[in-house]
């Protein structure tokens, strides 16, 4: 057996803080999480409310936490940053950087002060969030262009018809495709062609707005979402893109393979059962415009 003595001992050397908080947000008791490469100092917390050391929006969050495990009685598990708009980081010691834990609550079966309390074990998993991000940008990028790749599209595509159907909030979408890439692998090699594949992903990312979408969509194949955007506005961005394209890319050009591209643009109709159908209209618009001769821009 280990004496009480020990047990405390115990539980200030847990690694990560374990708090004892009431419904009201009174911080009862704290234990553990003494690194201060990855956790704040809770030293003077006993006594004071979260609404005390956290900003209103975020203590807010965290007294609604506590309700729910309270309420439901089960193991409640969230995941939060704290940074230094949350809390004023300077002034404690410890990390001084944005954190973030993953905080495990559980209703605790006593009252103190009349008060029910949980315990929330906070374990900092900032270097894990971090390489989710990366994981999850990674997944979302083309690698050759550093553009969106296809599943990020259709996905952010979905999220832009819904706002369309709902709110009748417009959304252009460009597709466009490089003319002659295949004679140009063959006469200036692969590593070429690559070369202007990459020029389009930087062309693309000094062209466009934050809220654009750009994506390659596949081979030589390129989509650009221009939400908050009309037919017609789409169409003057995509013939500017076509003069800056032709433009840039005509160091590749040689004397019998001009480099250029087609496009094609169409704007979300109430007609268009899905994004897809968008998506297909741009693709018959793309087709016309190099059914037509190529380097020029055909409305869907
Ligand atoms: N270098 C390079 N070539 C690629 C890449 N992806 C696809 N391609 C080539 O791009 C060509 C695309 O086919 P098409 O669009 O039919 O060829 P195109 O010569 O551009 O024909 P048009 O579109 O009608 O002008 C194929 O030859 C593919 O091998 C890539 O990542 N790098």
């Amino acid at each position: 057996m280990i004496s009480i003595e020990q047990m405390a001992i115990v539980l200030d050397t847990l690694p990560d803080p374990a708090f004892i908080l009431s419904r009201s947000g009174k911080y009862i008791a704290v234990f553990g999480g003494r690194d201060a490469r990855y956790y704040h100092s809770s030293d003077g917390l006993v006594g004071l409310r979260i609404t005390d050391i956290v900003e209103n929006e975020k203590a807010d969050w965290f007294l609604e936490q506590i309700e729910l495990a309270l309420d439901s009685g089960q193991l409640l598990i969230k995941e939060y940053e704290l940074n230094s708009l949350d809390i004023n980081i300077e002034s404690i010691d410890g990390p001084k950087h944005s954190l973030w834990f993953e905080g495990r609550i559980q209703r605790l079966d006593f009252l103190v002060d009349g008060e029910a309390v949980v315990l929330w074990v906070a374990s900092n998993i900032s270097e894990r969030h971090e390489l989710e991000i990366k994981l999850r940008t990674l997944s979302d990028t083309d690698q050759l262009t550093g553009l969106f790749n296809r599943r990020k599209l259709e996905r952010d595509l979905a999220l832009h018809y819904d706002a369309f159907e709902r709110y009748a909030v417009p959304a252009s979408i460009l597709m466009f495709d490089l003319d002659n890439l295949k004679k140009i692998n063959d006469t200036l090699g692969h590593y070429s062609g690559d070369e202007i594949i990459r020029t389009i992903g930087d062309i693309c990312r000094s062209e466009l707005r934050k809220t654009d979408i750009a994506c390659r969509f596949g081979g030589d194949e390129f989509v650009i979402g221009l939400p908050n955007i009309n037919l017609k506005d789409a169409v003057t961005f995509a013939n500017r893109l076509r003069k800056h394209f032709k433009l840039e890319l005509n160091r590749f050009s040689t004397e019998d393979i001009p480099i250029s591209i087609s496009i094609g643009v169409v704007t979300m109709e109430p007609a268009d059962r899905s994004y897809e159908e968008t998506l297909r209209r741009a693709d018959d618009a793309l087709y016309e415009a190099k059914r037509s001769g190529k380097d020029q821009v055909r409305l869907g």
